[in-house]
């Protein structure tokens, strides 16, 4: 058990297990997109360890870039979203993946997913560690999920907690 501020967390996924599930994701992703040439578009900052991990685990030639978009304030979504920020490349008629920590709600996905459609892109998949199919209410079903978890708060690999817990090897759950 580790407290972060004022709540509890438990040991929930480990290192091995996210390290093995990643190493899948990478072959499957591989595969399906063997000489597209892709842009994965990682959504900042939740998604940067796993994008870090992911794209070395990729065998075909792809392109990666990093964009900012935030709908959360601590434990619940606030419902608002804000405009893409700091995306450089011309993604008309490209194919995207974006490569997100967790799907929670949906309604970050949904913004990401008409914003890039607007700009023209030939195809949009997403990929995502973690995705709480009890909580998604908006935007269709990620194309690649690491784990599939309930709908309980966690922090670790990239997620966290009012700012903190980012750093963990493990993910771990709200007690
Ligand atoms: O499906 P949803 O309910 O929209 O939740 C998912 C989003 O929430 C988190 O980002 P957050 O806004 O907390 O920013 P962060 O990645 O900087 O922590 C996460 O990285 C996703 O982008
Ligand atoms: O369960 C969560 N943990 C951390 N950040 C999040 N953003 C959406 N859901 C979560």
């Amino acid at each position: 058990m580790i407290k972060i501020i004022d709540k509890d967390f438990t040991p929930y996924i480990s290192a091995e297990e996210i390290s093995k599930r990643i190493n899948e994701l990478g072959a499957e992703i591989s595969k399906v997109y063997e000489g597209e040439k892709p842009l994965l578009v990682s959504v900042l900052n939740g998604s940067f360890i796993f994008t870090a991990d992911l794209i070395r685990t990729i065998d075909t030639p792809i392109e990666v870039t990093f964009i900012r978009v935030a709908s959360y304030d601590a434990l619940k979504s606030s419902g608002k979203v804000r405009e893409i920020l700091g995306l450089k490349e011309n993604v008309f008629g490209r194919d995207i993946l974006i490569l997100e920590d967790i799907v929670d709600t949906g309604t970050t996905l949904e913004h990401l997913m008409e914003a890039f459609q607007d700009l023209g892109t030939k195809s949009i998949k997403v990929a995502t560690l973690l995705h709480k199919p009890e909580a998604q209410e908006k935007a269709s079903k990620p194309d690649f999920v690491g784990f599939e978890i309930p709908n309980k708060f966690v922090v670790g690999f990239g997620l966290d907690y009012e700012g903190f817990g980012r750093e963990l090897k493990e993910i771990y759950q709200l007690v």
